[in-house]
């Protein structure tokens, strides 16, 4: 067991005359020989958990999370929270994934630096809320945090009339000034490069002295489903966000109730193993799968029969089964698509991975958006899928891949964990894809390599993956 941090100063993820690093973190996907057939169970939504943690923080009394989530993004938010004066604790749940958490409000204390390490959650959803304290908040992150986009955070801050101080770039670092309260009213804001830009106005919003109306004025609204969520995660607590036309939300000056809440698994991150009864043949079950969710990954139920597969739920005991059929492996193709993933982007890279190995051209569309996440992920795919003898194009809103054999090689995972999970949807098919470091999984799914070596019916073992969390919290 090792610690863990993304904290090296030298890495450049643009670099190419980096070697490869292989060390603890160095994995080669494995290939599958037949088809699957796993039921598993996979850890809660990042998504989820760190809007709970949020609100819970904000509320009235305390809140009870059940089976959330331990990762690095959520142990960043915890740790945030205790920084800005919340009481979090840990206790003994019955979730096989990690204890439940108490979360005891307190009055927001400033005078703290904020480390997001590289989650959009914390560096979006916390500026509003640590504005609500009084005193100086800095918040800096990873070194490819510190190339994500916070220019709509921080100006919706000044239109708020918080005094931030920053250099200028629209990116991580920069100190906010809080005078212990909000007045709000309406402000109009630029969320074209992330939903999270709205929605850590809104988490926050009902704290404000006149609440908020919140316009947004850019052309496109990335990620639809996670705004969804947000005001599905308000009105639980007793805050009813109207929205009278699209884009505008307006959130009155309200309560926000404790609650006891049990998360959701992370359906986003069911999109690998997934998507890997595609490629292996069979079938791949997820427990737990909620009938009824804003998670965008439930739109997995209809990408995946776009490439074959027949998706059913079984809602007696609430699994989800894709069935791949012979699969990739088993003498069956992939088809091309063209399809527009501006409402999922984070279920882009799985899905890509499926397209490098399909036998006809695919056009994945509405997602210029992700040159803003973990990486630049256009430039990420595109790099590492062509380093296997793949033919991807970069667009300006997306990806165009044309069929091509795969062979063996290195692929780069850019601190990014769904480039791990890429990888290994490619390993499947194509023999020997290393990758540099693999420990990127836990961002969000530290289980990733023992889950994949459960869905592949192998024997788990402890691998570079078993990340020592500890190091976090
Ligand atoms: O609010 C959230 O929890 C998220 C919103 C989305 O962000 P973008 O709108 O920036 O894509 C998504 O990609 C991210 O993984 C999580
Ligand atoms: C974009 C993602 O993460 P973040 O919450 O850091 O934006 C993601 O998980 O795909």
């Amino acid at each position: 067991m090792q610690v863990f941090r993304y904290s090296d100063p030298e890495f450049n993820p643009y670099d190419d005359r980096r070697e490869p690093e292989v060390d603890e973190g160095f994995w080669v996907a494995p290939t599958v020989q037949g088809p699957v057939r796993a039921t598993l169970s996979l850890p809660g939504s990042k998504s989820l958990t760190n809007r709970e943690l949020v609100l819970s923080a904000l509320a009235e009394h305390p809140s009870t999370l059940t089976a959330p989530l331990h990762s690095r993004d959520s142990a960043l938010m915890i740790q945030a929270l205790k920084d800005l004066g919340a009481g979090i604790e840990e206790v003994p749940g019955d979730e096989p994934f990690g204890p439940d958490l108490t979360v005891t409000p307190a009055p927001i204390e400033g005078g703290t630096s904020i480390d997001c390490g590289l989650a959009g959650t914390v560096m979006r959803f916390l500026p509003p809320f640590a504005a609500l304290a009084q005193g100086p908040v800095t918040f800096d992150g990873d070194v490819n945090a510190r190339r994500r986009p916070m220019k709509t955070t921080i100006e919706s801050l000044r239109a708020l009339g918080v005094d931030v101080s920053d250099d200028g770039r629209g990116t991580l670092p920069f100190r906010l000034y809080g005078t212990g309260e909000i007045e709000g009213g309406e402000i109009a804001i630029d969320a074209s490069a992330s939903s999270q830009f709205v929605s850590g106005l809104l988490l926050s919003a009902p704290r404000f002295t006149k609440g908020l109306t919140l316009r947004h004025t850019g052309e496109k609204l990335p990620s639809m489903p996670h705004i969804e969520m947000t005001i599905d995660a308000l009105a639980s607590r007793g805050v009813v966000v109207d929205s009278p036309e699209p884009g505008v939300w307006v959130v009155p000056p309200a309560p926000i109730r404790g609650r006891d809440v049990v998360i959701e698994p992370d359906l986003s991150n069911a999109a690998p193993f997934l998507v890997a009864a595609l490629v292996a043949g069979g079938t791949v079950s997820i427990k737990h799968w909620p009938a009824d969710t804003t998670q965008v990954g439930a739109d997995l139920r209809e990408l995946l029969p776009l490439w074959g597969a027949v998706v059913t739920y079984d809602a007696e005991t609430s699994i989800l089964t894709v069935d791949g059929g012979d699969g990739l492996i088993g003498g069956g193709s992939l088809p091309g698509v063209e399809v527009d993933l501006s409402r999922g982007g984070e279920l882009a890279p799985a899905l890509v991975a499926l397209c490098a190995l399909a036998s006809g051209p695919s056009t994945i569309t509405g997602i210029g958006h992700l040159r803003g996440h973990e990486t630049d992920r256009l430039a990420a795919l595109a790099a590492e899928i062509n380093g296997l003898g793949g033919s991807v194009t970069e667009l300006e809103d997306g990806l165009h891949l044309e069929p091509s054999p795969l062979h063996a090689g290195q692929w780069r995972t850019y601190e990014d964990h769904r480039m791990a999970h890429a990888a290994a949807i490619i390993g499947l098919a194509v023999p020997n894809v290393e990758l540099d470091d693999v420990r990127v999984v836990s961002k969000t799914l530290p289980q990733f390599v023992d889950l994949w070596t459960e869905l592949l019916g192998r024997k788990v073992s402890t691998s570079a993956a078993d990340v020592d969390l500890l190091g976090f919290l």
